[in-house]
């Protein structure tokens, strides 16, 4: 076996719930282990990386992974964690919620490569539950499992004692469908772990009590514990929504920042769970941002390995120049020529904006005229000439003067221009 996969997880903080024997088993075979991902949105938050991680852990470790897209269970909507009913998700958005999903999920797991032994497996409950008759259901699943049992675990009590709605038929069949996905996948794959969220530890024990009793069989369980903040907001979401490791709806660069800016005390334990580096490394580099705290040591390599593991180096180079820019105090035209319109615009986000006509442009204009006549960056005239006496007008990064003329020649990102006063007070122009 190439490293314990229990011991592993467990000095990263990992471990929030685990079976007796899970780890024996683990020391003793090549284990076949699964995590289910519901297709509930069309692509995968960073709220999913530690299960992407674990799977990706499961197969260093020398066991076999199997990822489970739940194109049936996304039908029925998992209660866990839930105090509201949801509604119900229609067959189109299920389908490209289905495919996003499998798209992230091969990004990181490869299923081709390797041995029969430890080969990583994509499969769809669908595929399974598709053909299932309700009397079959009833008959083959249900009869296993009593109502008692159901209504204690902490999904179901929550909404049926709780203040709401109560909860539908539906939801509350939920866990007998991860449960007899447990079943299905054990039967078939001799898959003999399951391992999700902490909040997924009663569904899970549902599947491993149908496992016992209905196959006389035994399947362990293993969670993690939910990735928090020290300051207790929710982690993975920012101003602007969740962090998604999809780039068109998380471009790299605001991804990139989402981790460079984790405090201190995130850092500490992120750099444990979301990063592939080993316990001498993560122990040096949070003792070496102990002494200097100010240097972020810890955020910038936490950020490196986050971003270069989820979409590749070059665009983490990019990132990492483009949060450069706002510090320098010059760059030059090949510098800028490396971002794209989309980077420049996550950059300067909330930076104050105005369109001009790029014919405005064309005979080239003068800092008054482009300052306080075209936009409204500086209030008049002679607020422009006065920074101009000042020299504190710069535009994309160089100092102007009140001789230069602007021109087309000039635009960055092929459209964009940036006007500067000072240090810190920045306005974009877009040409259109
Ligand atoms: N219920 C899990 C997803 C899942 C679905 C089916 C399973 O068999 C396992 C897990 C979740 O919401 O995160």
């Amino acid at each position: 076996m190439a490293y314990n996969f229990a011991e592993e997880l467990r000095w990263r903080g990992m471990i929030h719930d685990i079976m007796p024997g899970t780890e024996e088993l683990l020391e003793k075979e090549v284990v076949t282990g699964y995590i289910g991902f519901d297709p509930t949105a069309d692509s995968l938050h960073i709220g999913s990386m530690v299960q992407i991680i674990l799977l990706m852990h499961l197969q260093r470790a020398g066991h076999r992974p199997i990822a489970l897209v739940g194109g049936a269970t996304g039908m029925i909507g998992d209660p866990s964690g839930k105090s509201d009913e949801r509604n119900l998700l229609t067959q189109d958005i299920l389908d490209k919620n289905i495919a996003g999903v499998q798209s992230v999920l091969s990004r990181f797991i490869d299923f081709e490569k390797g041995d029969d032994a430890t080969k990583a497996v994509l499969v769809n409950n669908y595929d399974w539950m598709k053909n299932f008759s309700l009397i079959d259901f009833a008959r083959d699943v249900g009869k296993h499992i009593t109502v008692n049992y159901m209504m204690a675990k902490d999904s179901v009590k929550k909404r049926v004692q709780g203040e709401g709605e109560g909860m539908s038929f539906t939801e509350f069949t939920y866990q007998l469908f991860q449960g007899y996905d447990y079943v299905h996948l054990y039967e078939n794959m001799g898959c003999k772990l399951q391992i999700g969220g902490s909040d997924q530890w009663g569904n899970i024990t549902t599947g491993t009590e149908l496992v016992r009793r209905k196959l006389g069989g035994k399947a362990y369980a293993l969670t993690t514990p939910l990735v928090t903040k020290a300051d207790g907001t929710k982690f993975g979401k920012t101003e602007s929504g969740n962090v998604w490791l999809d780039t068109d709806k998380t471009s790299v660069y605001k991804f990139f920042q989402f981790w460079i800016n984790a405090t201190d005390e995130d850092a500490i334990n992120w750099i444990k769970i979301f990063t592939f580096l080993d316990k001498e490394t993560c122990e040096s580099l949070i003792e070496e941002h102990a002494k200097d705290p100010g240097y972020r040591v810890l955020q910038k390599r936490l950020a490196e390995e986050v971003t270069v593991m989820v979409h590749g180096r070059e665009a983490y180079d990019t990132a990492l120049k483009a949060s450069q820019i706002l510090f320098s105090k010059t760059v030059t035209p090949e510098q800028w020529s490396e971002f794209n319109q989309e980077t420049l615009l996550d950059i300067f986000e909330g930076v104050p904006q105005a369109e001009i006509a790029k014919d405005a442009l064309k005979d080239g204009v003068d800092p008054v005229t482009l300052m306080a006549d075209l936009t409204s960056f500086l209030p008049s005239n002679s607020e422009v000439r006065r920074a101009l006496k000042e020299n504190s007008l710069s535009i994309n990064k160089n100092k102007i003067n009140a001789e230069t003329v602007i021109t087309t020649d000039n635009l960055i990102a092929e459209n964009m221009l940036l006007l500067q006063r000072g240090k810190r007070n920045y306005f974009l122009v877009l040409v259109k």
